[in-house]
């Protein structure tokens, strides 16, 4: 068993009080997991402050505690720990306590508004075809090879992110492909963590309920940058203003994917339909499965960690083309017809850019539909600039209900509501139930026509007052056009 003070090597100390050399059975931050033996970390919280759970830990056994400010009353024999942070300090010491396993394996955090799971999940599966053991942690899921383990989070809790690491090592992994999600980075959960390299995708409107203001959503993405070490590579996406801002005070090496700025990873789409991508990259032509040009950046940027890793660009493009990315972004589903799509667009730029790509692609008199909601005790502002989005790019919006998790639906739809102007009014329908939603869109359309259904991906579960009920969007869209053909 290790040793606190080795536990502490590289935190930021303010005092100690009692035994250093106390054996961690565990590291616990949340006083309801505490085991006898273990070590509680208390951290202020968006909610409540870990704080207030320090009493109730070393009643249930915790010997040792971590905190900000020591309690009034220290009890005899347990050992306290102050500290400058007490979320870096958990994150660092769960690294000591596993032992450091990202000096084992290299790891790659992508960052960025959208695009972090497709970019992460196609290098996940690239480099398992290339013959590598890979890990993957994402907002779908986290693998260790193709072993799946259920995830919770975009980026887990520090103490899960260094144990899911430990177990890569463990299982033989070379790689692992993580997303760095801005509330991640905020809160600390990869501090210690030795990166080999970093990706910014792009940056827009989402998460100003966290953030409060864009430029301290900016400055969220940014820390990822400041924190990398001078031998890692910095992969930024070149036609994002942002791009640059992100390598600021970055001392690793500056690297740029794009399609119009000049950028060491460079392709020009060529077609671009709903069979996929046709870009030309370094003189060479070369067809993907995926479907969008925002995907295209995804595609250079996985291009890119992949040649700063050392592959050979032919064989990467070559494994490149036949793969698909993550479920639930771009889904198809043609029955009857009629054509489905399901897809994860939950930021107005998403939503911009999957309606365009569909705009894009449309050859004649078909119908556009889109079913789109915004969650629950999520960004407010966000709710009327994608309602006006999908009506303006659609021929019937259809808005309706996402997670509503704690607040009212019809709350929800009202603020989406405001979006649309009043020369839309007549092309738009408000139906709070997801489901008849759906159905809806099924009964509106014909032979040829389009539905989006935006927003969900692939959740398979809604989440309305802290209960995850199941609900597929795929499911239930294959559900109703299939009575179409029966009817
Ligand atoms: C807003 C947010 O990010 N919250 C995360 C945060 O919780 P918090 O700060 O609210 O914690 P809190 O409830 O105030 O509690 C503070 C501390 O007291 C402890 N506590 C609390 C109660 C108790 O009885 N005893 C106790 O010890 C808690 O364990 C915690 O350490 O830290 C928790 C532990 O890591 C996370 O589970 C939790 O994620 C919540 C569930 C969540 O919904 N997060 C979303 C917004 C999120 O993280 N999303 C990003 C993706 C976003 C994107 O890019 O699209 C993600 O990475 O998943
Ligand atoms: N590079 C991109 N630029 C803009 N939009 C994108 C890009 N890649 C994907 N999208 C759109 O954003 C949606 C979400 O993509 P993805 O899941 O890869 O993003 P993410 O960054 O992981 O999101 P989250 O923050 O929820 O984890 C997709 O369904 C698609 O509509
Ligand atoms: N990772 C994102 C997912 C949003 C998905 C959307 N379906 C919603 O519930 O708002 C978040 O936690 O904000
Ligand atoms: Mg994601």
């Amino acid at each position: 068993m290790k040793v606190l003070k080795d536990i502490l090597y590289k935190v930021s100390l303010t005092s100690t009080t009692g035994d250093m050399e106390l054996g961690v059975k565990d590291i616990v931050f949340d006083s309801r997991q505490v085991t006898e033996g273990s070590a509680f970390v208390a951290i202020k919280g968006t909610q409540v402050d870990g704080h207030e759970f320090i009493e109730k830990a070393i009643g249930l056994g915790a010997q040792i505690v971590v905190c900000e400010q020591l309690p009034e009353k220290l009890i005899d024999g347990i050992t306290y720990v102050e500290v400058v942070n007490s979320a870096r300090a958990l994150g660092i010491m769960a690294s000591n306590y596993f032992d450091n396993p990202s000096e084992s394996i290299k790891v790659v955090a992508i960052t960025g508004t959208n695009g972090k799971t497709t970019t992460a999940t196609l290098l996940h599966q690239l480099f398992m075809r290339m013959g590598y053991s890979t890990g993957l942690l994402s907002t779908v899921e986290n693998k260790i090879n193709e072993t799946v383990i259920h995830a919770t989070h975009t980026t887990p809790d520090a103490v899960s992110v260094q144990a899911l690491l430990r177990k890569m090592v463990a299982e033989g992994c070379t790689h692992c492909f993580m997303e760095a999600s801005s509330h991640a980075i905020v809160q600390e959960r990869i501090a210690g963590l030795k990166l080999v390299g970093a990706v910014f995708t792009n940056i827009s409107h989402d998460h100003l309920d966290y953030h409060g203001t864009f430029d301290e959503y900016i400055k969220a993405k940014k820390k990822l940058f400041d924190e990398l070490p001078k031998d890692a590579f910095a992969l930024v996406n070149g036609d994002d203003k942002r791009g640059s801002v992100m390598l600021q005070n970055c001392k690793a090496s500056h690297q740029f994917f794009a399609l119009k700025s000049p950028a060491e990873f460079k392709a020009k789409i060529i077609s671009n339909t709903l069979e996929g991508l046709e870009l030309e990259i370094n003189g060479k032509l070369i067809w993907f499965r995926m479907i969008g040009a925002f995907n295209a950046y995804n595609l250079l940027a996985v291009l890119g960690v992949t040649v700063l890793l050392g592959e050979e660009e032919d064989e990467v493009l070559r494994e490149l083309s036949g793969i698909r990315g993550a479920k639930g972004r771009f889904d198809r589903i043609s029955i009857a017809g009629i054509t489905a799509i399901v897809d994860y667009a939950h930021t107005p730029d998403a939503l911009d850019n999957v309606l365009k790509t569909i705009n894009g692609a449309r050859t004649g008199g078909e119908q556009l539909i889109t079913v789109v909601g915004c969650g629950g005790n999520r960004d407010k502002t966000k709710r009327p600039v994608m309602a006006k989005i999908a009506v303006q790019e659609s021929d019937k919006a259809i808005l309706t209900s996402d997670n509503p998790r704690f607040e009212e639906p019809e709350e929800i739809l009202k603020d989406m509501q405001a979006g649309v102007g009043p020369s839309e009014i007549r092309k738009t329908l408000t139906i709070v139930d997801r489901r008849e939603a759906i159905k809806t869109a099924c009964m509106l359309s014909q032979k040829g026509d389009i539905i989006l259904i935006a927003g969900k991906g692939h959740e398979d579960y809604q989440e309305v007052k802290g209960v995850k009920h199941h609900f597929d969007d795929t499911e239930i869209v294959t559900e109703f056009l299939q009575q179409l053909t029966q009817s």
